[in-house]
């Protein structure tokens, strides 16, 4: 059994944590708060991520670096795209062995346009650092936390180290698939974010199950079309990390990328939207750092420059779904050639 850290005691790392303590691994969850540090260790509960939910009670959490760092040979980053250069700077000056990093974060960074492996890769130095993963695809806290069927996959540049943590998080409820592309599965994670968005603000405009059908298999063309230009294998996202992970979050009541667009498509402000939800919206920043990447990659990404538009400019939704329905007639097969090269009949 292994020493496990995990960073962040929000809805996916609580979730995660349970699935490694479910595994018999030594658990640390590493909160910035100390009052729900102390409902973890004491009541077993994270009534504010995630609710009603009996965590175990071998799930042991702490507010302290030095333990958090202290031992783990894994570490797992379950926070925030926009936290995770701070609160990796808090940690790094007690890492005193090396760890392999596992990441389960959906982000791209706006500033830098960098994916979580390479802010992790640039900031903890090499000697400390084993090698670097990500866990992504289909899988809302809410379910995993109740133990429902949940598929995912890891990536890592390494396959050996795939393998561990295949090993690491596998259970009967818990299934882990190992995928070698590294940049198409945290491309897929931070993508899929912004269609999301796109079939909230389709649902909360009213318009039905065509229009959201539309938007996610127009938007996974979309997905894979700059995926594979930023190093994605094109095939990774018709798997579980792309449009996986695309038909979990376009069609589901837990998504909080879906549930911002809703509210935004009924008509309520950027700033309202966002005071309502009190967790993270990873597909507001994400819909800014690949609409500057298309602009200057020179990709077309309709969906997403409307829904920018629609975000940022202020641009009636209704509008915005207009333009894309009267966007000059094309054949759906071009896009295929572009994206897969040529067909095969
Ligand atoms: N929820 C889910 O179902 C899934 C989420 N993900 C991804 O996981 C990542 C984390 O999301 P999720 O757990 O849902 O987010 P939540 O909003 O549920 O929780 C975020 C956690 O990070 C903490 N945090 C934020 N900023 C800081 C900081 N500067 N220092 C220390 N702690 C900080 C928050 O603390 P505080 O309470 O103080 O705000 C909170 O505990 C995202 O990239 C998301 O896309 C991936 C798969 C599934
Ligand atoms: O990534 C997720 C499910 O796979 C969670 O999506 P939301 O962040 O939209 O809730």
């Amino acid at each position: 059994m292994a020493r496990v850290t995990v960073i962040g005691a929000g809805s996916w790392g609580t979730a995660l944590a349970m699935v490694l303590a479910d595994n018999e691994h030594d658990v640390y969850l590493w909160t910035h708060r100390e009052n729900q540090a102390e409902e973890i260790n004491t009541e077993h509960k994270n009534e504010a991520y995630l609710k009603g939910v009996t965590l175990p009670e071998t799930l042991n959490a702490g507010t302290s670096c030095q333990d958090a760092m202290d031992g783990a040979a894994y570490v797992l980053l379950a926070i925030p795209t926009k936290a995770l250069r701070d609160v990796l700077s808090q940690l790094i000056p007690f890492m005193k062995q090396p760890m392999y990093f596992v990441h389960a974060i959906k982000g791209i960074e706006p500033s830098t346009f960098l994916r979580p492996s390479e802010i992790i890769k640039h900031l903890v130095p090499e000697a400390l650092r084993l090698d670097v993963s990500v866990l992504s695809g289909p899988s809302h806290a809410e379910e995993v936390s109740l133990r429902k069927p949940t598929t995912v996959a890891v990536a890592s540049s390494n396959a050996n180290t795939s393998n561990q943590v295949q090993d690491l998080f596998m259970n009967t409820h818990f299934r882990v698939y190992t995928n070698p592309d590294l940049i198409g599965v945290e491309m897929g994670g931070a993508l899929k974010n912004i269609i999301a968005l796109g079939a909230g603000i389709s649902d909360g405009l009213g318009y039905g199950d065509n229009a959201k059908a539309a938007l996610m298999t127009r938007g996974l063309a979309e997905m894979t079309r700059l995926g594979s230009e930023m190093g994605g294998n094109p095939l990774t996202f018709a798997g579980l990390t792309g449009i996986g992970d695309l038909i979990a979050t376009c069609t589901s009541q837990h998504s909080r990328n879906w549930r911002a667009g809703y509210l935004l498509g009924t008509g309520h402000s950027q700033e309202e939207t966002l005071q309502q939800m009190n967790m993270v919206v990873e597909g507001v920043r994400t819909t800014k750092a690949v609409h500057q990447i298309a602009k200057e990659k020179k990709i077309a990404m309709p969906i997403t420059e409307a829904i920018f538009d629609v975000w940022f400019n202020g641009k009636m939704a209704k509008t915005a779904v207009d333009e894309l329905m009267n966007r000059t007639r094309t054949s759906e097969m071009d896009s295929m050639d572009e994206l897969f090269g040529e067909r095969p009949f």
